[in-house]
């Protein structure tokens, strides 16, 4: 059995908004994988679905053998799932290292192994240590978010568009960034407009359109695709 396994899930917002319509998806240990679809797709929702932040409506999700659909998030992220959203995602009047500690708020002592591998892994977060996060830029900001969720050493890292609204530069950084943590062994679930870069980059891809599947494949052979590449990535 895969990692995650999302089977014909119906989720949405609210008594009876649903969004998503019979989603099937998986990550393998390890794996990295990405969703890619036109803005409203329902993207984020699978995430969020997967958290336990949405209405569930139907069907199952098996993370690390357990079902934990319709489970709390309080509940989840004590599985090893991590999952960093795409805005609100810092404490903006706490520290770096605050907020890091934070990441690791279900644990009764700070992690200190953690902690040092995320400053090692974020020389600018070891830098600013004792920075408010709200008066770093927004990549600052959006890697602070991802050592918080790394804190607690999850199995699945689920990072919704990582790389929204940073300069080039800034994106490539945060794209070899993703890389180095699934280098290590974390498998990675990522949600990104920049869907020629994050097909490139994974393993395996989804493109999701108006709540449901629609192509699954290799992030080469999406990218390969004339229908997909007409359609979802600009030709
Ligand atoms: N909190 C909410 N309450 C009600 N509807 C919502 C909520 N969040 C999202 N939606 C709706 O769900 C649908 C899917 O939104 P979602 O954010 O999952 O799409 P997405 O594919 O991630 O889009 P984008 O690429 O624009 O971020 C949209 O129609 C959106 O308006």
């Amino acid at each position: 059995m895969a990692l995650l396994e999302v089977d014909g899930l119906d989720a949405g917002y609210g008594e009876d908004l649903q969004i998503l319509n019979n989603v099937d998806m998986r990550v393998e240990d390890g794996e990295y994988v990405t969703i890619v679809g036109p803005n409203g797709a329902g993207k984020s929702t699978v995430m969020k679905s997967v958290f336990g932040l949405t209405t569930y409506m139907g069907g199952t999700v098996t993370f690390d053998g357990g079902e934990i659909q319709g489970d709390a998030p309080e509940d989840i992220i004590h599985l090893g799932l991590g999952y960093v959203p795409q805005n609100d995602n810092v404490f903006p009047t706490l520290s770096v290292q605050e907020n890091l500690e934070m990441g690791a708020y279900i644990l009764d002592e700070v992690p200190e192994d953690a902690l040092a591998e995320v400053f090692d892994r974020f020389p600018i977060l070891d830098e600013r240590r004792d920075q408010k996060a709200g008066t770093m830029s927004g990549g600052q900001q959006q890697m602070l978010a991802m050592g918080r969720a790394l804190m607690l050493d999850p199995d699945l890292l689920m990072l919704d568009e990582p790389s929204a609204g940073l300069a080039p530069d800034l994106v490539a950084e945060m794209f070899d960034k993703v890389d180095e943590i699934n280098e290590s062994g974390t498998a990675i679930l990522m949600v990104e407009q920049n869907a020629k870069e994050a097909l490139r980059r994974c393993d395996r891809g989804y493109v999701l359109v108006q709540g449901g599947n629609r192509f699954m494949d290799t992030g080469d052979a999406l990218l390969a695709d004339d229908e997909v590449r007409q359609e979802f990535l600009g030709g």
